[in-house]
């Protein structure tokens, strides 16, 4: 922490969306110093999601211009507002797109990791206070992104959207556990709850969804089938542990729908599947291809607005379940810490998922990456020393 900065606005370097499908203007900005129940942090690392990418393709309905996306980024708190008691300056974070007070109706409930503290502010890009801490050099003000905004040297987020972690724990893994890792994993071990034995295929196998085959692997289930459309996910779906894998564009007989394919593989349909692509298409066919009587598909994959999923109510009458997933069902604030202990004892890996390091100046770069299939994520520093 340098105390010099604290209570003063801070000019950092920053990636600013100024409009959808335009390239982020890295500029310099000011960051106002954080208000009541407010934390500052120095963003050591973040990594690019392909929902960041998503909202900068303009089909996010929440998407709103200028803005300052990243939502999976750690860092050190730099200074925090009155009345914030649960981290401290010198302390090391993630950012939460999940808040956690503890004390709403949701966090109350004992059912669900979704939090209501500061979800309508979050989803207008702006503070609980209404107002923005983020100015370009016109003064301009510029959109929060996801409660996180981690594509900024310094961001301010809510004191519930901060978990402090283990100092030991390196920043560059930790920003990962800040959405792609912990939301795949999570799926599984959560919010399906994979048993040992059980049969689970995985459509996309991006970051999220080879996070969800590690979880799998890690509850013992008995087939673990990566689905994708490029070839150079293979190796990856083995190294997470998948028994098998799938090209629907290569591997189906003539006229063989992958749904048929997996109820042959399965004698009769998985007991989970996971949507990990936000295409509208296969969460359909990840239902379905779920076992009569007892099958559950969780969506995960982000679709564009106005698209929505359809089936024969049927398939749902025959006892296959639909359900969702964010952020894998995990309490940002309560569980983090557990993520964050099983990294470091090697039973969860997260720095295989690194694939690519940049400059935080080359973010532009870093959202194509992601569009090449050898990238899982692209971790960018800030501070070049
Ligand atoms: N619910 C939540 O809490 C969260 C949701 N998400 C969402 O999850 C999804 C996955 O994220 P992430 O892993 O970062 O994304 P990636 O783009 O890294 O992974 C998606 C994978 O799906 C593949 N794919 C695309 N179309 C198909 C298809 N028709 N059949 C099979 N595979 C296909 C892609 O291949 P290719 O690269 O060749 O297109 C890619 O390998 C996104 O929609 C993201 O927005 C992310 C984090 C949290
Ligand atoms: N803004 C979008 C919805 C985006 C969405 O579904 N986000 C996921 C996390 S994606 C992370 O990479 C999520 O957790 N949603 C729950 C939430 O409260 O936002 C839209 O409006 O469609
Ligand atoms: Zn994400
Ligand atoms: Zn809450």
């Amino acid at each position: 922490m340098s105390a010099s900065t604290v209570g003063k606005p801070i000019q950092c370097i920053a990636a600013v969306a100024y409009d959808a499908k335009k390239p982020l203007s890295v500029e310099e900005i000011t960051v106002d110093p954080p208000k009541g129940h407010e934390v500052r942090i120095k963003i050591e690392y973040t990594a690019v999601c392909h929902t960041d990418a998503y909202t900068l393709s303009g089909s996010d309905p929440e998407g709103l211009f200028p803005c300052i996306l990243g939502h999976e980024g750690a860092g050190i708190v730099e200074s925090v507002g009155d009345d914030v008691t649960t981290v401290k300056p010198g302390d090391h974070v993630i950012a939460l797109y999940t808040a956690e007070c503890g004390k709403c109706k949701f966090c109350t409930s004992g059912k669900t990791n979704l939090c209501s503290a500061v979800r309508a502010t979050q989803g207008r890009g702006i503070m609980p206070d209404e107002t923005t801490r983020f100015h370009n050099g016109k003064g301009e003000g510029i959109y929060h992104f996801m409660g996180c905004s981690t594509f900024s040297e310094y961001t301010v987020v809510a004191d519930v959207s901060v978990v402090a972690i283990d100092p030991k724990a390196p920043l560059d893994a930790a920003s990962l556990l800040g959405c792609g890792v912990t939301t795949g994993y999570g799926a599984a071990v959560k919010t399906a709850d994979v048993q040992k034995g059980d049969t689970v295929a995985v459509f996309g196998c991006g970051t999220v969804g080879l996070s969800v085959i590690q979880g799998a692997k890690a509850r013992g289930a008995s087939k673990i089938i990566g689905i994708d459309i490029n070839n150079k996910k293979k190796q990856y779906c083995s190294d997470f542990g998948a028994t098998d894998f799938i090209n629907p564009k290569e591997d189906l007989a003539k006229g063989q729908t992958i749904v048929e394919k997996l109820t042959e593989m399965t004698d009769g349909g998985l007991d989970f599947t996971f949507d990990c692509t936000g295409n509208t298409k296969i969460m359909r066919d990840a239902l379905e291809a779920c076992h009569k009587g007892w099958g559950q598909s969780i969506i995960i994959g982000v679709a564009a607005a106005g698209e929505e999923i359809s089936t024969r109510p049927f398939q749902l009458v025959t006892g296959r379940v639909w359900k969702g997933s964010a952020f894998g069902g995990i309490k940002g604030r309560s569980e983090m810490g557990g993520l964050i202990k099983d990294y470091q004892n090697g039973a969860l890996k997260v720095d295989e998922f690194i694939t690519h390091r940049r400059p935080f100046e080359e973010i532009n770069q870093a959202f194509e990456d992601l569009h090449h299939g050898d990238c899982l994520r692209t971790v960018l520093k800030f501070d070049k020393k």
